[in-house]
């Protein structure tokens, strides 16, 4: 579903005289198969972000080739668009003045999505995710919980095979954590959805993640399953510290 073959990105920074280039990814390579729930770990500045955006088409890699959906993200970004959903949990996508109501319907247009598909999508949606009674609520008036569950149904309103969570649990409560989890657990095991997820919070990881790739200084350290990571790691050593064990060298 998500295929990386020797993926770089480099970035020029500084003026004349002190340009330097910066290399945010080098030599990527990994497939995630359909129906996986992978966590994509790294220090701050490690290059997750960066493959987020040649993910979604945002960015273009400098070498090396992307597959999502069986779609080169850059040179087919639009057609991409209806296969992946892409949370990032910094900032939204909704429409900050605009009751939740109006954000969706505005998705529905730019998705083109069939209007009795996306009254039951919609229906689901808020159900699970308990927005009912907020949607008339501007964004700009929703706590960060809620309007992280609008950004979700918005990421999912077109049915995606695939979803991209760049923190999407960040600065969430730990009921709204657990909430977010249990909704992502279920939306992976019921409709198959492959999802990639990167965060900094272990307990994201340990609760939905069967692998994990670790990325640092723009390239893979590690990949394999929890179970392989705790492996690396003293009998007893928590999951956090075998991530910053590993964060740090
Ligand atoms: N547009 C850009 N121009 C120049 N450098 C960039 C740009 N985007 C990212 N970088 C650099 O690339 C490297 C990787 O950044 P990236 O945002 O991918 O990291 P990250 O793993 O997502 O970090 P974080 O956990 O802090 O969000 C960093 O050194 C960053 O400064």
């Amino acid at each position: 579903m998500i295929e990386l073959d020797r993926v770089g990105r480099s970035f020029t920074v500084g003026r004349r005289g002190t340009k330097k280039t910066v290399h945010a990814v080098r030599d990527l390579s990994f497939t995630v198969g359909a129906g996986e729930f992978v966590g994509y770990l790294g220090p701050n500045g490690a290059g997750k972000s960066t493959t987020i955006k040649m993910l979604t088409g945002i960015l273009a890699p400098t070498s090396g080739s992307i597959r999502v959906a069986g779609l080169d993200p850059t040179r087919r970004r639009t057609a991409l668009a209806r296969r992946i959903g892409v949370v990032f949990g910094q900032r939204t996508t909704l429409w900050w003045d605009l009751p939740l109501r109006d954000s969706f319907e505005l998705i529905r247009h730019l998705y083109k999505v069939d209007q009795v598909d996306f009254r039951r999508r919609l229906g689901e949606l808020t159900e699970l995710l308990d927005l009912g009674g907020l949607m008339t609520t501007p964004v700009r008036q929703l706590s960060l919980g809620q309007r992280m569950r609008g950004d979700i149904t918005a990421a999912l309103l077109h049915d995606p095979t695939v979803l991209v969570l760049d923190e999407p649990t960040i600065g969430l409560d730990v009921v709204s954590k657990a909430a977010m989890r249990d909704f992502l657990r279920r939306l992976n095991a019921d409709r198959g959805t492959t999802v990639l997820l990167t965060t900094h919070d272990m307990g994201d990881i340990e609760k939905l993640c069967r692998r994990v790739m670790l990325i640092d200084h723009g390239s893979l350290a590690f990949d394999g399953t929890l179970d392989d990571l705790r492996a690396t790691a003293p009998e007893g050593e928590s999951i956090e510290e075998v991530v910053t064990r590993l964060y740090s060298g």
